[in-house]
């Protein structure tokens, strides 16, 4: 494995008047990204010393140092290579040295959790980081994913049929128990963050699990998106990272109207629309009512209320709940991951009783 090693400079904080174009462009981008947000305690770089995320580092330092604003940097350890802990303690050393405070290199266990080893690994990184934040009350976690990561996140989502919501890619911005969680490189380029390394002389450690054909985004990395590049011009990176964001606001606007028909307890004055909920339950007239996207958010969102966990909550499961409401003939109620059944009952969706009759009509 490569080491870690990030250069004689740092941020650039102390170089000439003219930086390159690509520096500009992260710090820009940075300082958008920080812009209203409040200065209750350190933002928080996660930095694993790749060329994206030490750009993203090198950029939080300079405008932060610009503007007073306290900067901190997480690594974390993933204990899954040879070295990884040199790694870590290389990209502390650095952040350290550039002024970072508070530097934390966080081991994480990763084996033991669900998923492939991608899941896990991300699963155990957002962990040590999320704790990271509450430790150190941050204000925000920065994330350097960049415009070329959101292309591959919508490809990867294309070829296994996600929806909108997949489509949508990567947000910009996110709630990390509690902390925002950011990412503000969405709209720069790889290429940028290797050049503003490259100009403010810090060399990026080469992740080896990104050129790792056993992953599939390292596949698309190296394969698929070039092909694409090749077959229908350079635009390919930009057009799907746009798709991203116009479906990332088709997709907002959908959730605001399915937690107003799900928030609004009373009929609504103009009589327009009836309320969703009725007795503890959903109301099949007004569910019916909804427009299908509006109504499968309505009901997505109701079974998480009724203790679905989120991460086994599928689209089987929404469309079953659907089909209670737009192909009714009877059936029994639907089972929903975390022991949750919802039947049909006098006009109403209803949760009912695990092993209790459900008398459904
Ligand atoms: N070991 C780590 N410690 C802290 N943050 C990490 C670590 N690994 C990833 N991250 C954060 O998650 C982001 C995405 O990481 P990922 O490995 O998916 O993409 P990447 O394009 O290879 O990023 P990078 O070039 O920064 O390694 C990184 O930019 C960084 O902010």
């Amino acid at each position: 494995m490569k080491e870690a090693v990030v250069g004689r400079h740092g941020t650039g904080a102390a170089r000439g008047p003219s930086p390159d174009p690509a520096v500009v462009a992260v710090r820009v981008a940075v300082r958008r990204a920080l812009a209203g947000l409040p200065v209750d305690g350190p933002v928080l770089v996660a930095c694993s010393g790749g060329a994206d995320s030490l750009a993203l580092a090198a950029a939080t330092a300079f405008v932060t140092s610009r503007v007073g604003r306290p900067a901190g940097l997480v690594t974390v350890d993933h204990g899954l290579q040879a070295g990884s802990a040199g790694r870590a303690a290389a990209v502390a050393e650095w952040a350290a040295r550039v002024g970072f405070d508070p530097v934390e290199a966080v081991p994480v266990t990763v084996a033991g959790r669900p998923g492939g080893p991608e899941a896990a690994a991300r699963q155990a990184r957002y962990q040590g980081l999320s704790n990271a934040a509450r430790r150190h009350r941050a204000s925000a976690v920065l994330l350097g994913h960049t415009r070329d990561d959101q292309a591959e996140t919508v490809l990867l989502a294309l070829a296994r049929g996600a929806g909108p919501r997949g489509l949508a890619g990567m947000p910009a911005r996110r709630d990390l128990a509690g902390v925002p969680l950011l990412r503000p490189l969405l709209d720069v380029t790889r290429a940028q963050t290797r050049d503003a390394c490259a100009a403010l002389g810090l060399t990026p450690w080469q992740d080896p699990h990104n050129t790792d054909p056993s992953y599939a985004r390292a596949r698309v990395r190296a394969d698929a998106l070039p092909a694409l590049v090749a077959a229908l011009g350079d635009g390919v990176v930009d057009n799907l990272a746009r798709t991203a964001r116009l479906l990332a606001a088709d997709t907002a606007a959908l959730d605001d109207l399915a937690t107003a028909a799900l928030g609004t307890p009373q009929p609504r004055p103009d009589g327009v629309g009836l309320p969703v909920r009725d007795g503890g339950g959903l109301s099949v007239a007004a569910l019916a009512g909804l427009p299908g996207a509006v109504r499968s958010r309505v009901l997505h969102a109701w079974a998480r209320e009724l203790g679905a966990p989120p991460g086994a909550l599928s689209h089987r499961h929404v469309d079953a709940l659907d089909a209670l409401v737009t192909a009714w003939r009877g059936q029994g109620p639907t089972a929903l991951p975390g022991g949750v059944r919802v039947a049909r009952r006098d006009g109403r969706l209803l949760p009912v009783d695990l092993g209790g009759p459900a008398a459904v009509r």
